[in-house]
């Protein structure tokens, strides 16, 4: 027996979210997190729950997945990228679904790009200039990703580079060893100096989660990272050994929610790395919708880190308009 996610929210998919103030952070503060404990298995028998008693109707599933589609941040982080690629990868951020599929659901008219692209720093002046007159922000990973162990004077200079090319967004990340020590206020005054330098630019705090070795650690990171003023708090670089998964994510979640009742911000929430199906992005949307409420299903709140998650959304409108599946091939970029 599912519940389906009721009519309302394929409904309310075409609200516009509030616009809100970005999180200024507070002072390092302990207290907020010291005594929380996450409790694995709760953990998992939430998701499992979430993602067999919930599900999306049939018919309102393609609403979803073009949500799913609004709020991707579609990806190339790889040794051999080209202005070449990203220009190709920009393209279709602005057209990322085939004109005849877009036709066939009535969009013709409507306007339907990704929610951002991001590069590595140097791809990002081609990015802005193949995204220009778009609207499409450009994210660009910085800090010495993905193992963010180079001086901090050089993760510094590299957002501020970021920044001075053009970047929106600047996806930093963390010292993975301030967690696993539990030094818990250089991570704040670390992440403070990282928002600093971001200067106007939104900034995603990259927790790397599958090196955090525990679900309260991932919790405490993530309470860190919002106090020293996160815009979004963001899984995985997709280089860890494991990368975005559901439990994490509630737990992030979570997170988000406590901080919010404590200081008024809204946080968002990147999930990143291998998230490659359309049923994935429907099991995260849920996800959010369930434990954060409509608003973080929004690309002010929401994004999906992915590199080939878009394919597999294509493939499915397809399938959904025409009846058939077409080869992988055919959904070459992304
Ligand atoms: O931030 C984005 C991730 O690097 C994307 O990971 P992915 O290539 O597994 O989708």
């Amino acid at each position: 027996m599912t519940d389906a996610v009721g009519a309302g929210a394929a409904r309310d998919l075409v609200q516009v979210a509030q616009p809100h103030s970005r999180n200024q952070g507070v002072a390092f503060d302990a207290a907020w997190f010291d005594a929380t404990d996450i409790n694995l298995s709760a953990v998992e028998r939430r998701t499992a729950t979430l993602t067999t008693r919930r599900t999306v109707k049939k018919e309102w599933q393609v609403a979803w997945l073009i949500k799913a589609i609004e709020v991707i941040d579609l990806t190339t982080l790889a040794g051999d990228d080209t202005p070449g690629r990203v220009a190709r990868l920009c393209a279709k951020a602005r057209n990322p679904l085939r004109a005849d599929l877009a036709d066939a659901l009535g969009l013709a008219g409507r306007r339907l790009t990704t929610g951002a692209v991001c590069v590595y720093p140097t791809m990002v002046a081609g990015a802005v200039r193949a995204l220009d007159g778009s609207g499409i922000p450009v994210a660009s990973v910085a800090t010495g990703f993905p193992a963010g162990l180079t001086p901090m004077a050089e993760r510094l200079a590299e957002i501020r580079y970021a920044v001075g090319q053009g970047a929106a967004e600047i996806d930093i990340v963390i010292t993975r060893a301030h967690v696993l020590t539990g030094n818990w206020a250089a991570l704040h005054d670390e992440i403070a100096l990282m928002r600093e330098a971001c200067g106007d630019a939104h900034m995603k705090a990259i927790l790397a989660t599958g090196d955090l070795k525990t679900l309260t650690n991932v919790y405490r990171a993530s309470m860190v990272a919002m106090q020293a003023g996160a815009d979004f708090i963001k899984t995985s670089t997709g280089m860890e050994g494991v990368n975005a998964t559901l439990p994490v994510s509630l737990v992030m979640a979570r997170a988000i929610r406590d901080y919010l009742e404590r200081t008024g911000h809204k946080v968002g929430f990147k999930p990143a790395g291998g998230i490659r199906t359309a049923k994935d992005a429907l099991a995260w949307l849920i996800l959010m919708r369930e434990e954060l409420g409509r608003e973080w299903m929004e690309p002010e709140l929401f994004r999906f880190g992915a590199s080939g998650l878009l394919a597999d959304i294509e493939r499915q409108i397809e399938h959904f308009v025409t009846g058939r599946y077409s080869a992988n091939d055919r959904h070459g970029v992304a």
